[in-house]
């Protein structure tokens, strides 16, 4: 990759998670931006830079670009972690936008529901990771036989699901208990640039922490679609 991609986001753990992520994986370097006040975020918006007034956006390749999804498509085929033909491609979409789903829930929704509701939005969370997306995902590793959700290679779609599962266990640590092919995968966390990644001190972002969604919920209009 010529220059190093830049990132622009708020600071915290949000859909450039998703981003990070990957271009850790890759091994790629990256410039990581963040807005500490809500006028700079309005400075892109005025500039014209946010196609739909939102963030994140990334910088790379001469191109500005916008859109959790197609950055992630962009950088995925960019990196080769997007499979070795069409098939393989959209089979890895399908997983990385339903484990999408999940992982919203997690950082997007339960965070900001009010104090009184906090706690059992994450209970919720949580069941639907043990009762519906975990076993989802147990079944493809039992029925595709091979290390990895895709192919007999390392993808995005392998990135997201680990990414998820420590989210979950962040949550809950005993989220994969019931998840033999699952606990097993999860040793792709030693792939080296995974395990750099994994370190403190790396770009990952903790949870929301309230500092940060007091932040948030006083300085931006956010919207989750
Ligand atoms: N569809 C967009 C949604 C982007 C989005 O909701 N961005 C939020 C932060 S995660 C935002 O910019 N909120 C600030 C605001 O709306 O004022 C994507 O996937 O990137």
């Amino acid at each position: 990759m010529a220059a190093k991609p830049k990132l622009y986001y708020f600071r915290g753990r949000g859909r450039k998670e998703f981003v990070l992520w990957l271009l850790a994986a890759a091994g790629v370097e990256f410039e990581d931006e963040f807005f500490e006040t809500r006028e700079q975020y309005e400075k892109l918006q005025k500039d014209g830079h946010l196609h739909f007034g939102q963030v994140h956006l990334v910088k790379i390749d001469g191109m500005v670009l916008m859109q959790t999804r197609a950055i992630l498509g962009y950088l995925a085929a960019k990196c080769d972690l997007s499979g070795k033909d069409l098939k393989e491609r959209v089979g890895i979409n399908m997983y990385t936008d339903g484990n999408l789903d999940l992982m919203m829930m997690m950082i997007a929704v339960a965070p900001f529901e009010p104090p009184n509701k906090k706690e059992e939005s994450f209970v919720l969370v949580v069941k639907k990771a043990k009762t519906h997306y975990l076993p989802i995902f147990e079944k493809i590793l039992k029925d595709h036989r091979e290390d990895f959700l895709i192919g007999n290679k390392f993808s995005w779609a392998d990135v997201q699901l680990l990414e998820a599962i420590l989210m979950g266990e962040e949550l809950d640590a005993s989220v994969l208990s019931d998840f033999p092919l699952l606990k097993v995968f999860k040793h792709i966390s030693n792939i080296p640039t995974i395990k750099k990644f994994l370190q403190p001190g790396s770009p990952k972002k903790p949870p929301r922490d309230s500092h940060y969604l007091n932040f948030e919920e006083s300085n931006l209009t956010i919207k989750y679609p």
